[in-house]
């Protein structure tokens, strides 16, 4: 299939299944970054068509502007605001306005983030700082300007980060799995320091998802991937949008501090190298 049409369109958002209650999220607010497309879109759909109030960001604003269109026109209550994550103090003022215009906050979906192939030995210094900054940096600020805020207010909350698998590391993303890794770890930790605010946090490591994601890499990568996993097939955003809605919800109430992986036992088995392969690694 062409790695280009890649994703689920917008009629698919507005009616595939889902085993949510249609007002299990009424009256939560909820913001997820990189809700323009793919898994996090995904989420802003479902989460909306459950009732919660949501605002999506991330860098385009045409993007977003496109995204939250066909959900508006579905009476459904999403917005929108410009916000690159890896300038903490964009972060801040973000944080700002929509405590303000959502009155407060009850889910921060970090799912924002990605990053270029590319053998590890030939990454330059600007390359790897650009990974790492957009993935664990940027994911960073957010989750503590959302902390700090519900700390002050005396208000719970819920934090979901979207990662990656990485128990055998990723042949051609190391950048993307020392960020990843970071972010769960961080998560872990501040889960114990931030139970006493009421604040879970969580991350979701989806495998390989058929999302519009997939345009980041080659063609030749993106037919062999299903072979990342014994299923042997791609997985959906609306797997990973479902996956946000129990973390997100009060079903997981007792949860903190964990990973969600749904990779169709892609951690088990599966070709984690698909393009390029070295000679060194093929069956003699
Ligand atoms: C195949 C098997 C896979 C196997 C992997 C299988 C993975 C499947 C699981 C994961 C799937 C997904 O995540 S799907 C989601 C995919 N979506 C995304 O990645 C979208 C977000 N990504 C991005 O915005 C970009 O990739 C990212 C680099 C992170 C941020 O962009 P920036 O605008 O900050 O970066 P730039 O300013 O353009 O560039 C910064 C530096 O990075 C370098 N750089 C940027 N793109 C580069 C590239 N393609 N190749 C080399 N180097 C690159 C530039 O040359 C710069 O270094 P200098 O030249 O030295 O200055
Ligand atoms: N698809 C897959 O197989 C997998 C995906 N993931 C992760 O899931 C998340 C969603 O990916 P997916 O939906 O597939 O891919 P997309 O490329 O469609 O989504 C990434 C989103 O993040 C936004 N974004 C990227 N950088 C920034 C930034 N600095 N500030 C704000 N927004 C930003 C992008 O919007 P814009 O460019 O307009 O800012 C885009 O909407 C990513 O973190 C990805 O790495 C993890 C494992 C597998």
């Amino acid at each position: 299939m062409d790695k280009e049409s890649y994703g689920l369109s917008d009629k698919q958002l507005a009616e595939l299944d889902t085993v949510f209650a249609s007002d299990s999220f009424s009256g939560k607010r909820v913001v997820i970054s990189g809700g323009g497309s793919g898994i996090g879109k995904a989420a802003a759909w479902l989460l909306a068509r459950l009732g919660a109030k949501v605002l999506i960001c991330g860098r385009s604003y045409e993007k977003l502007m496109a995204a939250i269109k066909p959900m508006q026109e579905m009476g459904l209550d999403v917005g929108c605001k410009t916000l690159d994550i890896r300038n903490p103090e964009k972060v801040q003022t973000f944080f700002d306005e929509i405590m303000d215009e959502l009155g407060g906050l009850d889910v921060l979906i970090n799912n924002a983030g990605g990053q270029f192939p590319q053998p590890a030995i030939d990454f330059s210094p600007n390359g790897w700082r650009a990974v790492i900054d957009n993935n664990l940096n940027g994911t960073w600020f957010m989750m503590q300007a959302a902390a700090q805020r519900w700390r002050d207010a005396e208000k719970p909350g819920n934090i979901i980060n979207i990662v990656t698998v990485i128990d055998r590391g990723m042949p051609d993303i190391a950048h993307t799995c020392a960020a990843r890794a970071g972010v769960i770890y961080t998560s872990k930790t501040v889960a114990v320091e931030w139970a006493q605010y009421g604040i879970r946090v969580n991350c979701i490591a989806p495998g390989i998802i058929a999302s519009e994601g997939m345009r980041v890499y080659p063609q030749e990568a993106v037919d062999e991937f299903p072979r990342s996993n014994p299923m042997q097939r791609f997985g959906s955003s609306w797997d990973i949008a479902q996956a946000c809605a129990y973390l997100g919800g009060d079903a997981s109430q007792f949860m903190t501090g964990e990973v969600m992986t749904l990779d169709g036992g892609g951690r088990l088995w599966g070709e984690l190298w698909p393009y390029k392969k070295p000679d060194y690694f093929k069956p003699s």
